[in-house]
């Protein structure tokens, strides 16, 4: 089976990443993650970032560049993350998908029980 395709947004505002904490009743429940999500049929990443930060958050972002992509096998199969930087265009944060977010500074994001495929990038991102 080839991997999973998955995207991530990386969102900077003031020094703060943007991070969310998946729902009780998922898989990888309660860890930490940057919002996004699989691709369906036919979509392009971008395309699959913009609608589920809509569909998680209610919110409307623009997709800059791609900042990491990463390789990472869970037992249930492989995934390729796709990270790319992104911007809040407007909406305001409804927790529609996720169980909770925050804006953190990189100490902080390195504290935080992240999701395994994550840590190279969390690292990355915090320049450590
Ligand atoms: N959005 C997102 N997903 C990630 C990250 N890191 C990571 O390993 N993943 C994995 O990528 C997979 C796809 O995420 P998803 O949110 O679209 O789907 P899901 O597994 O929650 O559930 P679903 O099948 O019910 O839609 C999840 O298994 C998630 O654990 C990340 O930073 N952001």
């Amino acid at each position: 089976m080839p991997p999973l395709i998955v995207t991530a947004a990386i969102i900077e505002e003031q020094g703060r990443f943007l991070v969310t904490r998946r729902p009780d009743d998922c898989r990888h429940a309660g860890l930490w993650e940057f919002p996004g999500g699989k691709l369906e049929d036919g979509e392009a990443p971008e395309q699959a970032l913009i609608r589920e930060l809509r569909e998680e958050l209610d919110l409307d972002i623009e997709v800059a560049g791609i900042v990491d992509v990463l390789h990472h096998r869970y037992d249930w199969g492989a995934i390729l993350l796709l990270a790319y930087r992104a911007r809040i265009l407007g909406g305001r944060i409804r927790h529609l998908g996720v169980a909770e977010h925050r804006w953190v500074r990189p100490d902080e994001m390195l504290a935080l029980p992240f999701l395994p495929a994550d840590a190279p990038l969390v690292r990355k991102l915090a320049g450590t």
